[in-house]
Order: structure tokens, then C-alpha cells, then sequence
């Protein structure tokens, strides 16, 4: 068995009753990876986790992991963590017991015991707070004590729901670097469920996006900013400005225009708000907004075509919002999208 297809879902389908909620799903996932699970609300991310974790069942495919097809062995028996939203940690019980806690039911005890879960509290960097009860923590200790909680337990995969989610901006980008370093250092391969684009950005060797239950692209970070293949992924990565081709041109509110350079194969072409040309080009629009960010300037524009959102540098004069405005649209920088959807 290669490395490839370490954990792999095979055709999986999950349903609610009589509603589906993931449909035929085929994923592979090397040894080692971290892996991001990105999709709007409702695409079926928890889904697919609960089933890899032995919490829903599969009504047809199947999940193979180390070899090993788990579709139909037992939460417990699969050798599978899941760190939830909401950590559910024992506010009762101090860093320690809570870590301790898999192990001695386990039937683990005394130094054996002792140092694992003394290790895996030192792997999240929280040695002095071994004997602290969970409610006395910061949302971002609670967080590592979760992971630790869930490491210590030496799972085969371990998925993450939403990690870091619950924590304000500044403790969100720290612990983001805590789980790259620790995922690097222990080698775990590892799941994580978001929404946010930047955080998948920022942590995933591989990002999975997901729509209505199915997955739309699967690539690495740079694959998926640079080069998305649908409508929807590059919407979701922040190109705004996007028209779909038709017999040689772009399909816009108005009338179409031809695109003669388009590539071949190309479905639609999308555009950042940075690579819209603006102040000159072929096409007119009128400024509909207008937003100061920092050393840019964002403008929405209101044009024949349709919205168009252009970016400038934030120090070039600014335009009142119903000033008209010359642009253009380069195909030269333009990402081509294969799926106009
Ligand atoms: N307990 C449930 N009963 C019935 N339908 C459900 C249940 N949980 C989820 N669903 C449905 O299954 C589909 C997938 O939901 P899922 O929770 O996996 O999405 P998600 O991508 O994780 O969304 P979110 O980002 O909001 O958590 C959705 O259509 C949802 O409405």
C-alpha cells in the first residue's frame, strides 16, 4: 500500500434520514498530512468527519485507514481522535487528569501513565499548567489542552473540528502556528474543519474544498489560490470579478465581448480586484462604493459587463462614489477557470 492512501474514502455517502448529506465522496490522504476540509455552511465537512470518526453511518462506500477498512468498526476501535468545537473538557479535573483520562480507562497507570501524559502536556507547550483545573485556562490553553488530550491517545488520524474557531483574532493566529508546529514535530496526520479560506490558507499542505456534499477541487494551497478550477472555488479564494465564456466571448449583463485570446479549454475567466486595470482600459463603470484599506483601495464599480471590484494603490488620488471611470479587464490577468459553475 502506498503512502497515498492512507486514510481513503472510497464512494462514501452519508445521509440524515432521508436527507443527503455527502454523496460518493472518493479522498485520499497521505501519512503525515495535514489536511483542510473548506466549504461554505451545509457542505457536508462534519459530516464526513463524524463518518471517518465512527459517529455516522455510511450508507454506501467505504473508509480504509492503514489498510484496514473501518466502515463498519466501532468509534472506539478505530484508532481515530476528534478534537470537537467545543473541546468538552472536565472543568472538575486538572490539565493533567483530563489528559489522563483516555489512557487510564484504558487501564494505564503509575509512571507509564505519568510520563505520556506529562509528554504530550509538554508537546502543547503547557508543562506549568499540568496541575491546573480547565475553567482557570485561557480559550487557547483549553484549546491545547483538547489536543493533548487527544494526542496522548497516539490516534492514527486525528480531526479537528472548527479548532479554532472559538478564539479571538490574536490567539487564533498563535495557536495556528502551535498545530502546524506541533503536526510537524509529531508527524500526525491530521483533519481540519473551516470555513475561513486564510486559515486553510495559512496551515493545510492540501485543502479539500467541498460544495453540496461532493468535492469541487483538492489541491495545495497554492493550487487552490492561484489556480481554482470552478467558479465557486475561485469566488470562495476572493477572485470577484468573473464571466463566463460562450463561443469565444465573455457573457456579461450587456452585450457579449469577444475574448479572441481566450485560453483553450478555459470556461470562464476571473479576476483579483489587484488585476483589474483601472483608470484606462475599454470599458466604462461608475463607482458604486468605495473602500480605504490600509495601502489599498477597493472600488465597487457598476458597469455594462455587470459589478466589477477593482483595487488601487491607496496613495493614487481617490474617486467620489458616481464618478465614472475608464478599466479594463486583461486576459493576461486573468486565472481561466475549467467550470463556469
Ligand atoms: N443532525 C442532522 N439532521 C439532519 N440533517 C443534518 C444534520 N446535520 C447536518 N445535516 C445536513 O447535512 C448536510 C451537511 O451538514 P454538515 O453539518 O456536514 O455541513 P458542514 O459543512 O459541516 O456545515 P457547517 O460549516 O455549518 O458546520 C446539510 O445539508 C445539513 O443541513
Amino acid at each position: 500500500m502506498s503512502d497515498m492512501s492512507f486514510l481513503r474514502l472510497d464512494g462514501l455517502t452519508l445521509a440524515y434520514g432521508k436527507t443527503p448529506a455527502v454523496e460518493g465522496l472518493n479522498l485520499d490522504i497521505h501519512r503525515g498530512e495535514l489536511i483542510a476540509l473548506l466549504g461554505p455552511s451545509g457542505c457536508g465537512k462534519t459530516t464526513t468527519m463524524r463518518a471517518i470518526a465512527g459517529l455516522m453511518p455510511v450508507r454506501a462506500g467505504q473508509i480504509t485507514l492503514d489498510g484496514r477498512d473501518i466502515t463498519r468498526v466501532a468509534a472506539n476501535r478505530r484508532e481515530v481522535g476528534l478534537v470537537f468545537q467545543s473541546y468538552a473538557l472536565f472543568p472538575h479535573l486538572t490539565v493533567f487528569e483530563n489528559v489522563a483520562f483516555g489512557l487510564r480507562l484504558k487501564g494505564m497507570s503509575g509512571k507509564a501513565l505519568e510520563d505520556k501524559v506529562m509528554a504530550a502536556i509538554a508537546s502543547v507547550g503547557l508543562t506549568p499548567f499540568a496541575q491546573r483545573k480547565t475553567p482557570d485556562m485561557s480559550g487557547g490553553q483549553q484549546q491545547r489542552v483538547a489536543l493533548a488530550r487527544s494526542m496522548v491517545m497516539e490516534p492514527k488520524v486525528l480531526m479537528l473540528d472548527e479548532p479554532l474557531s472559538n478564539l479571538d483574532a490574536r490567539l487564533r493566529l498563535e495557536m495556528r502556528t502551535e498545530l502546524q508546529r506541533v503536526q510537524k514535530k509529531t508527524g500526525l496526520t491530521m483533519i481540519f474543519v473551516t470555513h475561513d479560506q486564510i486559515e486553510a490558507l495559512a496551515l493545510a499542505d492540501r485543502i479539500v474544498v467541498m460544495r453540496n456534499g461532493a468535492i469541487e477541487q483538492i489541491g495545495t494551497p497554492e493550487d487552490i489560490y492561484n489556480r481554482p478550477e470552478s467558479a465557486f472555488v475561485a469566488d470562495f479564494v476572493g477572485f470577484e470579478t468573473i464571466f463566463a465564456l460562450k463561443d469565444g466571448a465573455m457573457v456579461t449583463k450587456g452585450e457579449p465581448v469577444p475574448v479572441p485570446d481566450a485560453p483553450a479549454g478555459a470556461a470562464a475567466l476571473a479576476w483579483r480586484p489587484r488585476a483589474v486595470t483601472f483608470g484606462e482600459g475599454r470599458f466604462e463603470g461608475t463607482v458604486l462604493s468605495s473602500s480605504f484599506a490600509g495601502s489599498a483601495r477597493e472600488y465597487l464599480l457598476d458597469t455594462p459587463l455587470g459589478p466589477v471590484k477593482a483595487e488601487v494603490d491607496a496613495a493614487l488620488p481617490a474617486h467620489d462614489l458616481g464618478a465614472t471611470v475608464r478599466f479594463d479587464l486583461p486576459v493576461a490577468t486573468a486565472a481561466a477557470l475549467r467550470r463556469a459553475e
